[in-house]
């Protein structure tokens, strides 16, 4: 006898099971979103991806081969892109400890590619840490325009101003941590006409100066007081903080107020920024290698993590923080990309 035609929509109970212990819960979760839970159990046949500096010489590709034993297959679809297997570890690799290379998946590579970054463009990254994409964009940048990265964690945006130098990727970037869902302070723009009324002028300090990774007496307090409360992010009423500055970028020589005052909406449609990343922070579920963890954490920490609806809602209204005021940060003409680890990547042009 014929088998019967079976509706597309019932297809998914013919799939094999992940084998994963996923839990009850979390099986719900994934059929609610039409999500198949067999790719949870596929993170080995997945490849990995690293960013090749761009600039390098072709031979170093075959040095790279041969020093991690596997082949580079170039993705075609997206500059100094390769695919490698899953089970290559790079950190160890002179080429990853050289500053040549560093990993970064192909959908967050799809996501700056989207951006459409371009020579002299001011580029906002409203969630910037650990710092994978902020690098990509500080390279398709090249030698002009800035780039300002945020994010409310410090020591996540620390990590970023390391990557940063450690492929002399920041001369034209300034970080801060801040609320990203406030954050209003406009690139150095040269549209403000009247910059050189503040160039030069010693002000008792307040000049900005070459950068230095020597921290202040008023900053050691700063940060002892955060630790004393107890509080890695700072609250959303807090100041935001500069924690590094590159040589070329606009800022050596400007007085600090006129760097740092807060901007109007009208200032930012003429004054704002040409591209703005908002890399919201998510569940994670959409990423295969991040829920394997949970069998090692506990499927309770999932339950926890990823599907308590009180953690959810919140994280809905940050994410629609984050996007409408990246859009404010917005220069008319300029572009938007919003992106999570699910892939969702949306590209808006105002
Ligand atoms: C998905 S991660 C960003 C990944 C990053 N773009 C990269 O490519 O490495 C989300 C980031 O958002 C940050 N974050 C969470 N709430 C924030 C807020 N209110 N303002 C700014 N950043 C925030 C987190 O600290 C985290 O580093």
């Amino acid at each position: 006898m014929d088998s019967p035609e079976i509706p597309p929509s019932d297809r998914r109970e013919e799939r094999p099971p992940a084998s994963l212990p996923l839990p009850a819960a979390f099986l719900e979760f994934l059929g609610e979103n039409g999500l198949d839970p067999a790719l949870y159990s596929k993170a080995d046949t997945i490849p990995r991806y690293i960013r090749l500096k761009p600039g390098m010489e072709s031979s170093v590709v075959t040095e790279i081969e041969s020093e991690l034993k596997c082949d580079l297959m170039r993705v075609s679809w997206l500059p100094d892109f390769y695919a490698i297997p899953p089970e290559i570890q790079i950190a160890g690799s002179k080429a990853y400890q050289q500053g040549k290379i560093y990993g970064i998946d192909a959908a967050s590579g799809a996501a700056i590619l989207a951006l459409d970054v371009q020579s002299g463009d001011h580029v906002l990254d409203l969630c910037a840490a650990p710092g994978a994409k902020l690098c990509m964009l500080a390279d398709m940048l090249g030698s002009s325009g800035s780039l300002t990265g945020v994010d409310v964690a410090k020591h996540r945006l620390a990590a970023c101003r390391t990557m940063l130098q450690k492929y002399s990727l920041g001369d034209r970037s300034r970080l801060f941590v801040a609320d990203g869902t406030s954050f209003s302070i406009l690139p150095v723009n040269s549209n403000l006409g009247s910059m050189e009324a503040f160039v030069g002028i010693e002000d008792n300090g307040s000049i900005f100066s070459e950068w230095t990774s020597k921290r202040s007496w008023k900053d050691r307090q700063k940060s002892k007081k955060a630790k004393a409360a107890g509080s890695p992010h700072l609250p959303s009423t807090s100041e935001p903080e500069l924690i590094y500055y590159g040589k070329d970028s606009g800022l050596v020589g400007l007085q600090k107020r006129y760097v740092l005052h807060p901007s109007t909406d009208a200032a930012a449609c003429t004054s704002g920024y040409d591209k703005v990343l908002v890399d919201a922070e998510c569940t994670h579920d959409g990423s295969i290698k991040h829920i394997q963890k949970f069998e090692f954490w506990g499927w309770k920490t999932l339950d926890r993590r990823v599907l308590n609806v009180e953690r959810t809602g919140n994280l809905l209204h940050l994410q629609l923080g984050l996007l409408t005021n990246g859009f404010k940060l917005l220069k008319t003409g300029g572009s938007l990309v919003y992106s999570t680890c699910r892939c969702v990547s949306l590209h808006m042009q105002i």
